[in-house]
């Protein structure tokens, strides 16, 4: 069954095409891929996908969003905004809901910031924030994750555990990754993006590091 459905003749800035034309469907249970240089025009896609199918996705952005002022536990809850009251929000903003913490704790601890829940995101290390950035999707429970480059500031491990966890957590996911090895462990169909065009979509199973590396 098809997620989500891509057409788009041209993707770019100020009427520069990026890329294009473009034409996907992402299939339900499908974790993809997207590879490519710096660059190649990735995260266009990734962020053109995301403007038209808001509704079932949630976004890692590379720049991850947050408000640094704010603490780690704010920041997660604003993955779910539109589930309550303008009134709740704004009384959870002041005086965190109890309910609230005990549905944001556990996925603090299963990311290793549990001591860090009313800490302000600008104290936290880069990677901190990243993992901060992974529980607002998690907390989101969307349909389909959208992820540009969500592990780069962690360190290996670190990063296989978030990798893993988003596997298990979202159906269907559209991932950057420059981590060829990592992609071909994670994905179940990698994409690459070249010169404009994307010239790879094939099964991870039939694909080999050596290959993916000649997209770099
Ligand atoms: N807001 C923008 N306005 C104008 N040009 C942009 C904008 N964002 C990206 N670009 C340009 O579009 C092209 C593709 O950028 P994009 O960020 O999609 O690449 P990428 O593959 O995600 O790169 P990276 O791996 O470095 O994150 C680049 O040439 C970039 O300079």
């Amino acid at each position: 069954m098809t997620a989500l459905a891509i057409q788009s003749d041209s993707l770019g800035y100020g009427g520069q095409r990026v890329l294009g034309p473009v034409s996907l469907d992402i299939r339900t249970g499908e974790h993809l891929i997207l590879l490519g240089k710096s660059g190649c025009g990735k995260s266009t896609l990734l962020n053109h996908i995301y403007s038209e199918n808001r509704n079932e996705c949630a976004l890692i952005p590379q720049g991850l969003g947050l408000v640094g002022s704010l603490s780690v536990f704010h920041n997660v809850y604003m993955g779910c905004l539109s589930r309550h009251t303008v009134f709740h929000n704004i009384r959870n903003l002041a005086w965190p809901s109890p309910a609230r913490v005990a549905e944001i704790l556990p996925l603090l601890e299963r990311l290793g910031l549990s001591d860090k829940c009313f800490a302000a995101v600008d104290d936290l290390s880069g990677g901190q924030q990243q993992r901060v950035a992974v529980a607002r999707a998690l907390y989101q429970q969307a349909s389909v994750l959208l992820a540009d480059e969500p592990v780069s500031a962690l360190d290996g491990p670190e990063a296989d555990r978030v990798m893993s966890l988003l596997g298990q957590n979202f159906i269907t996911a559209v991932i950057t990754l420059h981590d060829v090895d990592r992609a071909l462990r994670y994905g179940q169909r990698i994409i690459a993006i070249q010169d404009g065009e994307l010239v790879l979509d094939e099964r991870a199973d039939r694909l080999t590091v050596s290959t993916l590396n000649e997209f770099y």
